[in-house]
């Protein structure tokens, strides 16, 4: 029996999780859940999993969760500080911790649980995208386990041999990413102008939160996949590719040096990724549907658009220079995606903001987690000025 924490479990992610631990309750017990505004839901879920701490970030939240927990006689002990948050995911009693708060407020249970060497599930590609070398240094240093659930990753992870010791030495020729092309992919620029948050979000094949619902629209989704796949396999830029397929039945595929290519398919759900990154290099039963091969329609590829797409553009050209100002990126991405979401700004407005943000602070030197917490507080504010 192992011990997991669902960092994010009301979420699009956090759910999944669920339902895949509710297959497994053998192996898998609920240490702790933690959510950011959904009282309901992380009460329901105390209730189904009776976890020995539950995390929410608003202190009103805390105390009528904590009422409601009282009253229906649930042992579960509420949470709600910043430091409990990087408490829990050091916690001794932990073996697994899943990563998938939104956004770069995953750093904290990230890094944390990196020094802590735990087995980390990372659904939370922003904290890699700011912190690259802060997170794989500490997850190298203290025998941590970064195992990816992002379904790219998780594709390009199985298709390469286990424990590799690098992509040279197993003959990988490169990494190629499908990416849907989103709910956008065949509208012309001057409609994409005008786009409206509310269709941004309707993702074609994939069920997911708000946040990269937006960033698949953009295609920004993908270059923080670029950049997220360059700390997790330690790829070169030119190691690393992108293909459209709206599909989204081949998650990503591995090409070696004897043209051999190695694809990992599936129907589009992410409880294939998060069971694989439970139970790797072993299998366990997700719950998902299998892909049935006859009614599959076809399977189509093309080349993304950078001139309609300029996000993935921008992520392109700082993973050429090792992602060094991708904690910029990531924060004003943030930032104008929450504005755009709120109909405050428009569609390309988020790649001008990016673009500000990078002439603002490009250069700035990051050498902890403390400092890149400081930074990202930065970025934000100014892009809060500028937007
Ligand atoms: N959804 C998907 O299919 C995929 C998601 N990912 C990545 O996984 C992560 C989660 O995505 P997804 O599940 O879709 O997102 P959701 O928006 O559905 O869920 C986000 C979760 O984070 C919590 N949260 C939000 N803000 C904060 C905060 N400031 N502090 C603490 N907790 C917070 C939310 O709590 P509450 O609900 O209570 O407000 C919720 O539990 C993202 O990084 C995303 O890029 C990667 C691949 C696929
Ligand atoms: C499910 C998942 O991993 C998402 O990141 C998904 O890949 C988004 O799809 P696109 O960004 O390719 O549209
Ligand atoms: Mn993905």
């Amino acid at each position: 029996m192992q011990n997991i924490i669902i960092f994010g479990s009301t979420g699009s992610i956090g759910k999944s999780t669920l339902d895949v631990i509710r297959l497994h309750k053998d192996k898998y017990k609920v240490f702790a859940l933690s959510a950011n505004s959904n009282l309901e839901l992380a009460f329901t879920q105390c209730q189904e999993f009776s976890p020995t701490f539950v995390w929410i970030k608003n202190p009103e939240h805390a105390a009528t969760l904590k009422i409601k927990l009282n009253e229906a006689k649930i042992k579960t002990t509420v949470l709600h500080t910043e430091k409990q948050l990087a408490e829990l995911a050091a916690h001794p009693e932990v073996q697994i911790v899943m990563s998938a708060i939104v956004g770069s407020a995953g750093l904290i249970p990230t890094y944390h649980a990196a020094k802590t060497g735990k087995r980390i599930l990372l659904a939370n590609k922003e904290s890699l995208v700011a912190g690259g070398a802060i997170i794989t240094t500490t997850v190298r240093k203290n025998n941590a386990q970064l195992i990816p659930v992002d379904s790219e990753h998780s594709a390009i992870y199985q298709a390469l041999p286990y424990n590799y010791a690098s992509l040279k030495e197993v003959g990988v020729n490169k990494i190629i990413l499908t990416a849907s092309g989103g709910p956008f992919l065949n509208t012309p620029k001057e409609q994409l102008i005008n786009a409206m948050a509310k269709e941004a979000v309707k993702h074609p094949n994939w069920s997911m939160g708000q946040k990269i619902s937006i960033d698949s629209a953009t295609l920004m989704n993908k270059g923080l996949e670029l950049i997220e796949a360059q700390w997790l396999f330690s790829a070169a830029p030119q190691e690393l590719d992108v293909i459209i397929h709206p599909q989204s039945i081949i998650h990503s595929m591995v090409e070696y040096i004897d043209s051999s290519i190695i694809a990992q398919m599936g129907t589009p759900d992410m409880k294939t990724p998060i069971a694989y990154a439970l139970s790797s290099p072993k299998r366990i039963a997700s719950g998902s549907k299998n892909l049935n091969f006859v009614e599959l329609s076809e399977l189509t590829f093309q080349k993304p658009d950078l001139d309609r797409f300029p996000c993935l553009q921008i992520a392109l050209d700082s993973l050429k220079n090792n992602s060094k100002n991708a904690a910029i990126i990531n924060a004003a991405n943030e930032m104008a995606v929450e504005k755009y979401l709120k109909n405050q700004i428009k569609f390309y407005d988020i790649p001008k903001t990016i673009e500000k943000a990078l002439i603002k602070f490009d250069g700035e030197l990051i050498n902890d987690i403390d400092e890149l917490l400081v930074f990202d507080k930065i970025i934000r504010e100014y892009c809060l000025d500028i937007i």
